[in-house]
């Protein structure tokens, strides 16, 4: 994808608040995401309020749906007429349902699968029994998503170069983006904006910076200037 990396994450309940970042972010970023926190409020009518607010932005529509295939197809089409960019399935959910998660969506939309939280660290998956660690586990992850067809994946800035070597052609959707000196909050595996685009993040995903930010539109503006005035 070209232009401004920069997706800002709407993180709110609040509808209002939504469409006010929104129309405050529309010149400074690419797109805006939209995930489970706004969907389980407001659903496809207010997806379709706040991006009224900013015409010309992407929607990166994060479901990251995880079920059956049969179930996962089934909600994809369900989406109707919600004009989404890109969409999440976990990849977890197996090759299978990557291939009905893709076969369902609209042919113009990215299907990417979200590989390990950025929110994860190499203890809390040993814990839960993954071996090798974030990296070993998100090149497991990757591979199986390239090879159910899949458009990219969502993983860690740490991970995006070594993944990238195996799929030039990939989405690369990368959260855990934080400007230097911001608050880590519950992000383990983390970079800043620079690094990140770099390392060959295709999107930068970034929440709190910006939105909780005394002044949003500022500070997605500053970011932008600083990927710009340190382009590759
Ligand atoms: O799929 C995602 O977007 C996602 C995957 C992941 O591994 N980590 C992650 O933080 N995200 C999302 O990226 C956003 C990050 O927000 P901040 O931590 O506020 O920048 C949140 O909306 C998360 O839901």
């Amino acid at each position: 994808m070209t232009g401004n990396p920069v997706f800002c994450a709407v993180d709110t309940t609040d509808l209002s608040d939504a469409c006010h970042l929104a129309r405050a972010l529309a010149p400074h970023v690419g797109g805006l995401k939209l995930g489970l926190e706004f969907w389980n409020s407001h659903g496809a009518p207010g997806v379709a309020e706040v991006m009224a607010r900013a015409p010309k932005a992407r929607l990166f529509l994060d479901l990251k749906l995880h079920d059956i295939p049969n179930t996962v197809a089934g909600a994809i089409r369900a989406l109707g007429n919600v004009d989404f960019d890109i969409l999440t399935v976990h990849a977890g959910g197996g090759s299978a349902m990557m291939r009905a998660a893709k076969a369902a969506a609209p042919g113009h939309a990215a299907v990417v699968g979200v590989t390990v939280l950025t929110s994860l660290d190499d203890d809390d998956l040993s814990a839960m029994g993954v071996p090798g660690g974030s990296g070993a586990q998100v090149a497991r992850l990757a591979a199986l998503a390239r090879d159910s067809g899949l458009d990219g994946i969502v993983c860690s800035p740490r991970e995006v170069a070594d993944r990238r070597a195996d799929w030039a052609a990939g989405l690369f959707v990368v959260p855990g983006i934080r400007p230097a000196g911001s608050d880590i909050g519950d992000q383990k595996r983390v970079m800043t904006p620079v690094e990140a685009r770099d390392a060959g993040a295709g999107i930068l995903v970034i929440g709190r910076p910006i939105t909780a930010a005394p002044d949003p539109a500022a500070a997605a503006q500053a970011i932008a200037a600083v990927l710009s005035a340190r382009a590759r």
